[in-house]
């Protein structure tokens, strides 16, 4: 065995001294070296095991950063703050943290599928004498692998193509994520139809009050379909989901959707129809919108002027007696942007389904409405909005998680008064309402005071309703009452004819 180790330092020395001797020919004889190098490359070959690929930072004539190099400096991030002595900090655009990279010159090891294999970081000097404000420039950066030749085949097979996966996993949890919104008048980058802000709504689904399991049942519906690439490809459909959110007003439908893009690390689209020119307008809206994000619309119900179907049912509704809210909001809306947007549902529903197929995939879409019954059924059938979810008034078990995240209780003896209320009494409050009772005033309330007040506030919205119920008892008593005097007038003018 100490032969075999004398052996190697003899050739390793031989090999160190050959290299040495030939980078001074190389200075003093420049023109030898190029006719020279492909000779010596395939003398060192046959001793030489180890086989080496470089990644350059930028490739192509337009200096783009080459994806091979982002995604391997993603990959390598992970462990070179752990292993490499020396690091350097960067934030790369568009990334939400300091990225930690080996050092130029640095070298990692990694260990995949029982092979090692040998990173480095290098950089080719700048190899005009220019001058450059930033020297750095006219640096060539690339990270070098090296393997042994025998492991070629599960480099080229496999670790490659492991790295380039988990960089861009890697990259994708570091990215700063988006949020998206095509109100005119704002500033939209490189004429983009998007304008976007730095997404960073706290809400998640441990923050979202809700029964544990309807939770939990969302959050495998998420995981499944961030999963199934392969799964759409072979069924043959775009990858695309539909959630519609419906529920009254305050119960969490905005707070569902941030909590989905945190949960899955997706940008938001935010797309305010009823500010949508036109179908062609749509479609380069939706076209623009990149993969892994949630397309958001909220109050469908009352961002379109739908086809004539919707024209026809406001007509029958103009014949109540009121204005049922849909249209107050719809007009409120209207008014504030005062335009009439053209967009047609069948526009809305061709667009999402036809370009979905036409553009990448990984997309949610997201329609929110307080009224799920005024909806259009082609809108909403499973295809389109492929999962329902209904955002309810607060019950018990989502009550807890609110006196959790409000007041960081638990438990408490009111919490018994609570869920009678609740849950016996079946009074309504939204989770909005709650989590107002629950938010401490001053510096001064402590958990049961905010309790003590949201008990009170039940009790008020249990005479509030109580009263409501009696209003409407009785002016049905008074339509009824008005509908029997209509009839007997109509009697006594009938009797009067037949008297004449
Ligand atoms: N289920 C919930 N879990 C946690 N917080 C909630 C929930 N529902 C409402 N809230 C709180 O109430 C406020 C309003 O909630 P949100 O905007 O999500 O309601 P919404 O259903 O979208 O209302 P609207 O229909 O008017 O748009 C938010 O600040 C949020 O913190
Ligand atoms: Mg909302």
């Amino acid at each position: 065995m100490a032969m075999m180790g004398q052996l190697w330092t003899n050739t390793g020395s031989a090999l160190a001294t050959l290299m040495f001797v030939y980078t001074i020919f190389k200075q003093f004889f420049p023109l030898f070296g190029p006719q020279l190098e492909p000779f010596l490359y395939r003398l060192f070959g046959r001793f030489y095991p180890y086989i080496q690929i470089t990644f350059h930072e930028y490739s192509g004539e337009h200096f783009k950063r080459s994806e091979a190099y982002l995604g391997i400096q993603s990959y390598l991030s992970k462990d070179s703050s752990a292993r490499a002595k020396k690091l350097k900090a960067n934030t790369t655009k568009g990334s939400k943290s300091i990225v930690l990279s080996m050092d130029d010159k640095e070298e990692i090891t990694d260990d995949f599928e029982g092979i090692r294999v040998w990173w480095q970081s290098k950089k080719e000097g700048a190899t005009r004498q220019s001058f450059s404000f930033y020297p750095e420039a006219n640096e060539k950066r690339y990270y070098m692998l090296r393997f042994h030749r025998r492991d070629r085949e599960v480099i080229i097979e496999r670790y490659l193509e492991h790295v380039m996966r988990e960089g861009k996993t890697i990259e994708q949890k570091n990215r700063e994520r988006k949020l998206y919104s095509n109100t005119p008048g704002q500033s939209h980058g490189n004429n983009s139809k998007w304008s976007h802000v730095t997404f960073e709504h706290p809400a998640t689904f441990d923050t979202l009050a809700m029964e544990e399991n309807k939770k939990e049942e969302i959050k495998s519906d998420l995981i499944k379909f961030s999963k199934s690439k392969d799964y759409y490809k072979k069924i043959g459909k775009a990858w695309k989901r539909g959630y519609l959110l419906f529920g009254p007003p305050g119960t969490g439908k905005s707070t569902m959707i941030a909590a989905m893009a945190n949960f899955l690390e997706y940008d938001v689209y935010d797309l305010e129809l009823t500010t949508v020119k036109d179908n062609t307008h749509l479609r380069r809206l939706l076209i623009e919108t990149s993969a892994k994000s949630i397309i958001v619309i909220e109050d469908i119900d009352c961002s379109l002027n739908l086809t004539g179907q919707r024209k026809k049912k406001e007509e029958e509704e103009e014949d109540g007696d009121d204005k049922n809210t849909i249209e107050k909001k719809m007009m409120m809306k209207n008014e504030g942007e005062n335009k009439e947007s053209k967009v047609t549902l069948s526009g809305l529903l061709n667009f999402i389904d036809g370009l979905w197929s036409a553009c990448g995939g990984e997309r949610i879409i997201v329609f929110t409405t307080n009224f799920v019954d005024k909806l259009d059924p082609a809108l909403i059938r499973k295809g389109r909005m492929d999962k329902h979810i209904e955002m309810s008034y607060c019950c018990f078990e989502a009550f807890k998680v609110l006196a959790k995240n409000y007041l960081d209780v638990e438990e408490s003896e009111m919490f018994e008064e609570i869920k009678r209320l609740l849950e016996v009494e079946e009074i309504k409050m939204t989770p909005a309402d709650v989590g107002e009772n629950l938010l401490p005033k001053s510096e001064k309330e402590g958990g049961e005071t905010c309790l003590k007040r949201l008990i009170e506030a039940l009790k008020e919205e249990k005479e509030e309703a109580k009263k409501k119920v009696e209003e409407e008892e009785e002016e049905k008593q008074r339509k009824k009452e008005k509908v029997k005097e209509i009839e007997a007038e109509k009697e006594k003018k009938k009797k009067i004819e037949e008297e004449n």
